[in-house]
């Protein structure tokens, strides 16, 4: 199985480090490289533009694609994994959680643009001319679409057009540029894409899951401590446990009490509060640490 990766911009080391995370490690390659092995045999990687990596998928150069969602909807369809996939379409498997921002559409800030509507007869300048054409459809309005390759906040400013549809994150470009939202457009972030005739292998299924169970670990730690046996009730109660904690019998200590060791998986936002729960319910020798992968 090939998976299409970055190969440089925002994208490319948050994916790497996710593949590593995931216990894809890929070879070293030299800079630019095409292609790379990983430590499974059967999976490699294919290393391409963000822009290029849907279209890659859905030809069949690799068989799944880590970009983000704007550039696989302005290169076709996507379905969601729960509803049926059309011909053509990339099946959006799962949300990696990074590479958020907004596709908008925005205007002069001290212009005649205050709505879409005023756009009609108008012209919008983007390097996303399909999602910018159909959102105009959408909203029922007509206006032209100029298609560029960068610097898109400058068109407005230049006559070239009325207004833009382009990513934002901050805001800060829009702001230096005098630009204002004026509508949301498409809400993005990074996905793991497949071709609907892939979905369900069991190689891809396994890359799935590792890929999941990071995301699960994330916000997560692993709690360990010995507490005396007859608290075990009180210190079960304090910790909002995944499923329960782990209990073990461990040696009695020095005055011959009965001792349990008890683990746990916690939200990071109750550590802080949970280990002062679990002192004064009798715990001791509390661990905290961090957990790599998690398969729910
Ligand atoms: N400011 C941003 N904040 C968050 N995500 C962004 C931002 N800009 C772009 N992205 C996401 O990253 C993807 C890749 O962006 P882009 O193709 O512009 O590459 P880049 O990382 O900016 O590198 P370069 O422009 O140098 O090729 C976009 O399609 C979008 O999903
Ligand atoms: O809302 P903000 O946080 O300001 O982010 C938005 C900007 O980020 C991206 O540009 P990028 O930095 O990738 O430069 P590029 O145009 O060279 O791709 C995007 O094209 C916007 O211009
Ligand atoms: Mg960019």
């Amino acid at each position: 199985m090939r998976i299409a990766v970055p190969n440089k911009g925002r994208l490319h080391d948050p994916t790497l480090s996710l593949l590593e995370r995931a216990g894809l490690h890929v070879e070293e390659t030299a800079d630019r490289q095409l292609y790379a092995d990983t430590v499974d045999p059967d999976v490699s990687i294919l290393f391409a533009r963000a822009a290029d990596i849907p279209e890659y998928v859905r030809d069949g150069a690799a068989d799944v694609g880590i970009t983000g969602l704007d550039q696989a909807a302005e290169s076709g369809g996507v379905a969601d994994a729960a509803s049926a996939a059309k011909e053509g379409d990339l099946v959006d498997l799962l949300d990696l959680g990074y590479g958020s921002c907004k596709l908008v559409l925005a205007a002069p800030e001290d212009g005649d643009i205050s709505t879409v509507a005023d756009l009609a007869g108008g012209t919008v300048a983007t390097e996303f001319p399909a999602v910018t054409r159909d959102y105009l459809a959408g909203v029922g309005v007509d206006a032209d679409v100029v298609t560029v390759t960068g610097a898109t906040e400058l068109t407005p400013h230049v006559d070239m057009a009325d207004a833009i549809v382009d990513i934002t994150s901050t805001g800060t470009t829009l702001k230096v540029n005098r630009l204002a939202v004026i509508d949301d457009v498409l809400d993005s972030s990074v996905r793991l894409f497949a071709r609907p005739d892939v979905v369900g292998d069991a190689k891809v299924e396994q890359v799935l899951t590792a890929f999941e169970s990071v995301l699960a670990a994330d916000g997560r730690r692993y709690l360990m401590m010995n507490a005396p046996k007859e608290r075990l009730d009180e210190v079960k109660d304090v910790i909002p446990g995944l499923g329960g904690p782990t209990v073990m019998n461990v040696e009695a200590d020095e005055n011959g009490n009965g001792m349990v060791a008890v683990h746990a998986v916690v939200e990071e936002r109750d550590v802080f509060a949970t280990i002062s729960e679990l002192k004064s319910v009798g715990a001791t020798g509390i661990l905290v640490t961090e957990i790599e992968r998690l398969v729910e």
